[in-house]
């Protein structure tokens, strides 16, 4: 539903976007992480049509973006800074969307009055707070009944309550309408619940593009507690990380679960148990061995 090939971008000769190929499918959320000034606002800016690519490909449903009404009319994209008239009130934004976006759902509109209750739609949006000017944007945006969702750092200024609601909303659009969603934030925390794609961004790269279920399928973490003296897991190509604690040894392996249980079944545990892993412990083994501070990327 959303690709970009080869997508460059420069400001004053700095590579801002250098050759990013993102593929986010229909009906997928698909979460985009990385530090401060990896290119993400950057790219999400190409993707919503704002900005024109110095060179590569920027489509929404096979179609180029830039300067191209019918496309940008499917697509809502709430930045990260507020994009409102900040003199007018939500209710001037609704109507001024209405005229701009022919699907614009009035019904929508009336019904989101009881979730955004502390926007007043008449009050100027300069006299909002920062997390109610984020939830005007949202109100307006969610009833033009897109069907790509671009969220720059969403929630940003929302409080917990309200970042569920908005959450709430987006999942019950991706399940109803099959609306795509792509989200940026500096933070793996905040999307690790809502995503099932993740990509990672760096330094105008996107270094790491996956499904959360293969990411999750690819890597195993397991405790075990032996009889006697443990192997050396030091000569297991597929061990990634060997911790002990005690008499709990915790590993973490390259291949899924069923692999390692039925490898490590053969060691005659005396426990063998699977744990979960985090996104976050999952990026730092794929990522690692490269010559940055993953941690400094993702978290
Ligand atoms: N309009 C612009 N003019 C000049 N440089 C820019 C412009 N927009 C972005 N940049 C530069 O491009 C790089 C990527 O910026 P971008 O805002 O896309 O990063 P980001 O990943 O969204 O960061 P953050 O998490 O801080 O919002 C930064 O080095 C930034 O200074």
């Amino acid at each position: 539903m959303i690709e970009t090939k080869g997508l460059v971008k420069s400001f004053d000769g700095f590579k801002a976007l250098d050759g990013i190929e993102l593929a986010v499918g229909k009906g997928s959320i698909y979460g985009l992480v990385g530090p401060n000034g990896a290119g993400k606002s950057t790219l999400i800016r190409h993707l919503a049509g704002i900005y024109r690519q110095d060179a590569g490909e920027v489509l929404v449903a096979g179609r180029p973006v830039y300067e191209n009404t019918d496309v940008k009319s499917r697509i809502a994209y709430i930045p990260d800074d507020i994009y409102h008239f900040m003199q007018a009130s939500t209710r001037d934004m609704m109507r001024f969307y209405r005229r701009i976006y022919p699907r614009f759902d009035m019904a929508r509109y009336s019904a989101l009055k009881d979730i955004f209750v502390s926007v007043d739609e008449r009050q100027s949006i300069r006299r909002l707070s920062k997390g109610m000017q984020k939830q005007s944007a949202f109100w307006i945006a969610v009833c033009t009944n897109p069907d790509v969702i671009l969220l720059d750092e969403p929630v940003d200024g929302l409080d917990p309550i309200m970042r569920r609601q908005i959450w709430s909303i987006i999942m019950a659009d991706v399940a109803e309408r099959g609306t795509t969603v792509l989200v940026s934030s500096h933070n793996l925390r905040e999307l690790e619940d809502v995503c099932d794609h993740m990509g990672v961004m760096n330094k105008g790269q996107l270094m790491l593009q996956r499904s959360v279920s293969e990411l999750q399928d690819n890597l195993t973490k397991v405790q075990l507690v032996f009889e006697n003296a443990a192997p050396d897991f030091s000569a297991w190509p597929e061990a990634l990380h060997h911790a002990q604690s005690g008499r709990i040894h915790t590993l973490i392996l390259r291949c899924s679960q069923e692999e390692a249980k039925g490898r490590l079944k053969l060691l005659s545990p005396i426990l063998l148990d699977t744990v979960p892993l985090t996104l976050e412990e999952i990026f730092i083994y794929e990522l690692g061995g490269a010559d940055y501070a993953v941690k400094d990327i993702i978290l």
